[in-house]
């Protein structure tokens, strides 16, 4: 297994990195992109962690050398949010950088399966899938937005606030990501009730996270070390698909058959071709599908910037 990583010398990227050195399977190759210099040095770095991963590191313009080969590719490449600015306040940075990479992706290994870090989410997706489309190798099973972030985040916070082990909680997540298109479905946590209170607090904290970091980071960026870890987890996730591993399950937001969005994230079972198949989102609770309704607007928009763009 070859897994790319673009934008590597970035806060998600170096995290990110190092977990797979640690966590990849023996034999693994872990590749190293980033427009900064210090990218080969990161791998250099990396290299004397003593796993059987083998790890090289590339920069300057040209993605090529890094995606030669890969079996996945996870990209963490633009700027993030500083505090005051909204995730779409990313959109003229990230859009043209995700566009150029996945052109490298469809030129140099278009089988790969790509997950999408790079903010806003719900848009870059949307940018990656019509680029891939252009090149004619657009698949809709192999391209994924990365929102693992808030699956991990509502598993730490249902935990605190229900005393439950966070390691054996699993929330779905669905909708997009940012704002209120995040929607976790909190009404399906076996063994775990909330009052209608603890339900609206608990969505907010988790629709608001992502904030919370940027801005007790107060300038110094977004969260990298809890998405680098969720990275890492849905990474490894499409790895053990690929080598056959059966009941790996992840949401992810992914193209599907548009009841609600044209790109949704939902749960999904992983395969040797990226998604097998796409799980049901559930029964919602009244304030669930209350919510669903408020968001769709806005994902729907979110999605259209993307595909303009590429137009
Ligand atoms: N999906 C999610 O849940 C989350 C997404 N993010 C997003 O991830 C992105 C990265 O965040 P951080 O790592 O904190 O930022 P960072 O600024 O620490 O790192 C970004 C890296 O991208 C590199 N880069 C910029 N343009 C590039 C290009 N054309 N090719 C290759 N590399 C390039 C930079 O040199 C830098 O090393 C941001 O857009 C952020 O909003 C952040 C947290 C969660
Ligand atoms: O909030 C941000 O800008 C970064 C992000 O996507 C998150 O932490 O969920």
């Amino acid at each position: 297994m070859k897994v790319a990583v673009l934008g590597a010398a970035g806060g998600i990227g170096q995290a990110l990195a190092l977990l797979l050195k640690t966590q990849l399977p023996a034999g693994s190759q872990l590749s190293l992109y980033d427009i900064a210099p210090v990218t080969p040095g990161v791998a250099v770095d990396l290299s004397h962690i003593p796993t059987a991963v083998k790890i090289e590191g590339f920069s300057g313009e040209d993605a090529t050398p890094a995606l030669k080969g890969a079996d996945v590719v996870l990209i963490s490449a633009g700027v993030a949010r500083k505090p005051g600015m909204d995730r779409s306040d990313l959109f003229n940075v990230n859009a043209g950088i995700v566009r150029n990479l996945i052109q490298q992706v469809a030129d140099t290994c278009p089988k790969a399966l790509i997950g999408v870090i790079t903010n806003p989410v719900n848009t870059t997706v949307a940018i990656a899938a019509e680029v891939l489309k252009k090149a004619g190798v657009y698949d809709k099973n192999r391209l994924f937005g990365v929102t693992t972030l808030d699956i991990i985040r509502s598993n730490t916070f249902v935990a605190e606030m229900k005393g439950k082990n966070p390691q054996a909680l699993n929330v779905p997540v669905v909708g997009g990501h940012s704002g209120v298109t995040i929607l976790p479905l909190l009404s399906q946590i076996p063994g775990v009730s909330f009052s209608e209170q603890e339900v609206s607090d608990l969505t907010k904290r988790i629709q608001n996270a992502g904030t919370e970091v940027v801005e007790a980071k107060a300038g110094g960026g977004s969260a990298t070390l809890s998405m680098g870890q969720a990275a890492a987890k849905f990474g490894l996730a499409l790895v053990r698909a690929l080598q056959g591993e059966s009941n790996v399950v992840e949401c992810a937001y992914v193209e599907g058959d548009g009841e609600h969005a044209r790109f949704f994230s939902q749960p999904l079972l992983l395969g040797k071709n990226g998604v097998q198949e796409r799980k049901p989102i559930g029964t919602l609770s009244a304030f669930e599908q209350n919510a669903m309704d408020g968001m769709l607007d806005t994902l729907k928009k979110d999605i259209q910037q993307g595909v303009d763009f590429v137009k």
